[in-house]
């Protein structure tokens, strides 16, 4: 059920700190509601991947098509498709998942103006905060695969590689699909972060590069991690 109520806490001779603490506990109300319904939502999905990537490519684009193969795959071998559930890569791999009958997931956001969420989802809820989105994100996911992506998509990717890094998610198989769009931002993490001591190698040999969508699908599944 999604929280609808209006913060009002305009109360007449409240100071502004009590304003302050009033807005705090609904806001906290709306954390725990918004967890407590994706947890409900997405205990018994099974066995899921997730997919990020921009959310401005189009029908037809060859990122596009790769998403949706992505989704196919994954689907057909059993699991579970998770994204953020808005267009571009999220609909294709959404897409791709429920035209091979597979569970679709969307965990979409509220964003004032955009589409809301993609026609190709079997399991959805929406979102007020991007916090709780991205914790459905990897706490319900075995893999991650990256489709070429703009700056949600790099918060999402750098989100999972702290997560995994500091041993606050179990173990799990990052894979960044588009080797010519992703080489620059590896080589600088080798080249200039790594060098400077400000990531470790095993941080960085974490990320997988390939175009190849077979050997993505193989490389999430077969590392099944999830505590
Ligand atoms: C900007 C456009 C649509 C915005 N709608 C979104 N709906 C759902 N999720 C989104 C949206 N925009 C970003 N995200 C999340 O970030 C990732 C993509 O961001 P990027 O900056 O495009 O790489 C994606 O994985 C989503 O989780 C277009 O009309």
């Amino acid at each position: 059920m999604p929280f609808t109520r209006e913060f009002d806490t305009d109360i007449e001779g409240f100071t502004h700190a009590q304003r302050d603490a009033a807005s705090d506990i609904q806001r906290l109300e709306r954390i725990r509601s918004e967890f407590r319904e994706g947890f409900s939502l997405l205990r018994d999905v099974g066995p899921a991947i997730c997919v990020f990537g921009s959310a401005r490519i189009t029908e037809g684009s060859e990122e596009y098509e790769q998403g949706r193969k992505l989704g196919t795959l994954l689907a057909q071998r059993g699991y579970a498709v998770i994204t953020g559930g808005g267009p571009g890569a999220m609909e294709a791999a959404n897409r791709g998942a429920y035209e091979a009958g597979g569970t679709s997931v969307g965990v979409g956001i509220e964003l004032p103006h955009e589409q809301g969420m993609n026609p190709y989802v079997t399991i959805s809820m929406d979102c007020h905060y991007f916090f709780t989105r991205k914790t459905m994100f990897i706490r319900y996911s075995d893999g991650l695969i990256v489709l070429p992506g703009g700056v949600g998509t790099l918060d999402e990717l750098f989100e999972a590689q702290t997560l995994v890094q500091t041993h606050k998610t179990s173990p799990r198989a990052i894979v960044l699909v588009g080797v010519a769009y992703w080489s620059g931002l590896i080589d600088w993490l080798k080249n200039t972060v790594m060098k400077s001591g400000k990531i470790k190698e095993e941080d960085v040999q974490r990320f997988i590069l390939t175009d190849d969508l077979e050997e993505a699908v193989r490389i999430v599944t077969s590392q099944q991690q999830r505590i």
